[in-house]
């Protein structure tokens, strides 16, 4: 060391830090667990994501994008300059299923592929354990409950859905590991339930929904996720274990109950 130039010793040590930074970057990249919470519309997904928020350090939950689908941004030139408006594609999609379900599924998905390829929060670049991402839905019940649910209603005519079908396999083919899921937990609740909870809600776009609406998508998680009928595209995902835990129980505010699905959750990742 008494040899070396001051400007030498700068340079060793910036490497280094560097290659420190970079090395613990990439291999926590490579050892993210990826998880979706899956489940009916209403079911709990958002509160139950909260309640995960708040209990793991290493975790990080990612929120379903409706926002974006509420405000698809329309950037316009016009002679005075760039106007900005927004149109909401999750209203328009509801009201006209027929006309706006293709646009739907293009758009949601691309936006779930943006939510799995996020890199991971900063504060968990550091942590100990093995960080979990968590994300609220998945490209893969764009396409095995909703998409596929809209084609059998005639909502997505058969071009529609075998456009949707093949782009969706080959992004989700060349993405490769980075999109796959580790594991999934399957929030799981009758349709009635759903329904009442969605009332309870009260968000404008979904006024319209149907109590037969949440018993097909209903029997979608079912096929796919416990009676594993659903035929499906990719070979990881046909083994991802899957989590189900009991939705029809009030969470929200039971403390105890929410301490035992935090525990099923626990020994879930534990084995992932
Ligand atoms: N276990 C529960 N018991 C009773 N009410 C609940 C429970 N979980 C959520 N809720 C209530 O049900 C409504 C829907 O919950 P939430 O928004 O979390 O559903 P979601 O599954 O995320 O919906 P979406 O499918 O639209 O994304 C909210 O009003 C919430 O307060
Ligand atoms: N058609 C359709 N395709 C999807 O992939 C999809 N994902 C979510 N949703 C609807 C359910 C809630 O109303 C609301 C928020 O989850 O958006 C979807 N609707």
């Amino acid at each position: 060391m008494s040899g070396m130039s001051m400007r030498t010793i700068k340079r060793l040590f910036s490497s280094a830090v560097f290659y420190r930074f970079a090395s613990s970057h990439m291999s926590r990249s490579n050892e993210i667990k990826r998880v979706s919470i899956e489940g009916n519309i209403a079911v709990g997904k958002s509160t139950f994501a909260k309640l995960l928020q708040n209990a793991g350090q290493d975790w990080e939950v990612i929120a379903e994008p409706v926002s974006k689908w509420q405000n698809v941004d329309q950037p316009t030139q016009t002679v005075d300059g760039a106007q900005q408006s927004s149109s909401n594609l999750l209203e328009m999609m509801y009201h006209d299923p027929k006309r706006w379900s293709y646009t739907f599924q293009t758009f949601s998905c691309m936006s779930r592929m943006r939510t799995h390829l996020q890199p991971l929060a900063a504060r968990l670049l550091q942590s100990t354990g093995t960080p979990v991402q968590v994300y609220e839905r998945s490209v893969y019940s764009d396409r095995y409950i909703f998409a596929l649910n809209m084609f059998e209603l005639g909502c997505i005519n058969s071009t529609e859905w075998a456009v949707y079908q093949d782009w969706h396999s080959f992004l989700v083919e060349q993405f490769g590991h980075r999109i796959q899921l580790e594991g999934i937990i399957y929030l799981r609740a009758s349709p009635q339930t759903c329904m009442e909870r969605l009332g309870r809600r009260g968000r404008m776009e979904e006024q319209g929904i149907q109590l037969d609406y949440l018993e097909k998508l209903h029997t979608k998680h079912e096929d796919w996720l416990i009676n594993k009928s659903t035929k499906v595209h990719f070979e990881h995902l046909a083994k991802v274990p899957v989590l189900v835990l009991d939705a029809e129980v009030e969470f929200e505010k039971d403390t105890k109950v929410q301490g035992d699905l935090l525990t099923k959750v626990k020994d879930f990742f534990s084995v992932l």
